[in-house]
């Protein structure tokens, strides 16, 4: 039994999903377009250089799992790879699934019209919290809305709303001047208001500056997301008296259903502090479930493969402290919740398959194949953690 450590690299997927196509993704692949761009000198930049440097989860098998068989070596993990059966391609599908519950049903998504969002629902939301009026309300990406729109946000005090090709309605508002508080409120009232059209998430951007250069999102998002459609893997764990640990995003991207105790921190490398002070606190049984956002937020989306593949080198490089502090019987498992190629077009996620690496300081290597759902990482921490098996998904522990 021991513990289970889940970290999810957000968007690190490792190759286009057999059903890419349809989602216009056909083609895409995070993890070796990276590769390619590094070993092509296309990815000299962020205090990096040549091909990308990641020796721990070589080591892993998450060269092995890719498919890139060259470069694999003998992997020291249970290795291989997931697609997710959610329809969507997006963070709360991804971590559902894995935790055991795809979503099998349709979001609702908002129109790549302007305006996207409905009249009325911005009326209500209006009346709801006496807005002066909104900016924005198309798809867009959320850095460059703010460079575009961020000043005169300022001087007519409306927050800018946006979507893309997520269910997501995101407010971006200035810290300080809108308020951090007022902007949350205004973020519940709309979460209210989108709960009819089966959107997934509100998500609240604030950012801080004092003009269109300066403006900076700040770690103070935060996901407001509906409830998983049916219990998860956290909530058995909660009902069987276990702890779960929830780090970063994790207990938004579960409506903090199933959560003991949440650890925040701003950047993947305060997040994997965070996860290694959970895991010296949990107990035999315990969960701890680890989101590393930044790999999506600050590389992924903005289609930056230098800052990626640094990103990829830096978290390879604390690998070994967490390794280090496995305990005899704990389990930790690699994977990611989609794809967001950071050389493909757009800005938006890629439908992609994901690596699945088991580890542990007990577990044996051997290879898992491609499993048809996300939902066997689930499946497999049930029976590592002695819980009730839920409905979905195949252990390979
Ligand atoms: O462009 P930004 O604001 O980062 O938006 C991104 O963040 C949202 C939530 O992950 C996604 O829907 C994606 O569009
Ligand atoms: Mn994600
Ligand atoms: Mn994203």
């Amino acid at each position: 039994m021991a513990r289970a450590i889940i970290l999810v690299l957000d968007s690190f997927g490792i190759g286009a999903a057999p059903d890419a196509e349809p989602f216009g993704d056909a083609g895409s692949n995070t993890f070796g377009h990276i590769l390619d761009a590094c070993r092509a000198g296309r990815a000299d930049a962020a205090g990096r250089r040549g091909e990308l440097d990641i020796p721990n989860l070589r080591r892993l098998g998450l060269y092995a799992a890719a498919g890139h068989g060259e470069l694999a070596g003998r992997p020291e993990a249970v290795w291989g790879s997931a697609c997710e059966i959610s329809h969507g391609k997006d963070t709360p599908s991804g971590h559902w699934e894995i935790a055991g519950v795809p979503v099998l049903f349709d979001w609702g998504y908002f129109p790549r019209t302007v305006p996207t969002f409905p009249p009325e629902l911005i009326r209500q939301i209006m009346d709801d919290t006496g807005l002066p009026g909104i900016l924005g309300d198309r798809h867009a990406s959320g850095t460059e809305i703010i460079r575009e729109l961020g000043e005169e946000s300022l001087s007519s005090g409306k927050p800018i709303f946006y979507t893309s090709s997520d269910s997501v309605l995101q407010i971006a508002a200035h810290e300080s001047r809108f308020g951090l508080d007022r902007l949350y409120d205004v973020c519940t009232a709309a979460r209210r208001r989108v709960d009819p059209l089966n959107i997934g998430r509100v998500i609240a951007r604030p950012f801080t500056g004092d003009s269109a250069e300066t403006f900076t999102r700040t770690a103070n998002r935060r996901d407001y997301s509906v409830p998983p459609p049916e219990p998860t893997l956290l909530d058995r764990a909660v009902a069987a008296g276990r702890d779960v640990h929830a780090i970063g995003k994790i207990a938004d991207i579960f409506a903090h259903r199933g959560i003991s105790r949440i650890l925040k921190g701003d950047g993947d490398m305060a997040l994997f502090d965070r996860t290694l002070e959970a895991m010296s606190e949990a107990a035999d049984g315990d969960l701890v479930f680890a989101n590393f956002v930044d790999f999506d937020s600050l590389y992924g989306h903005r289609r930056d493969v230098a800052g990626y593949a640094a990103a990829l080198e830096a978290f390879d490089r604390r690998l070994p402290e967490l390794e280090a502090m496995m305990k005899p019987g704990d389990v930790a498992i690699l994977t990611a919740d989609h794809g967001c190629d950071p050389t493909f077009r757009g800005t938006d996620h890629t439908r992609e398959i994901v690596p699945v690496l088991a580890f542990g300081p007990e577990i044996e290597p051997r290879p898992i194949g491609r499993r048809e759902s996300f939902a066997d990482i689930g499946a497999s921490v049930a029976v590592h953690l002695g819980l009730d098996p839920g409905r979905h998904g195949r252990s390979f522990l």
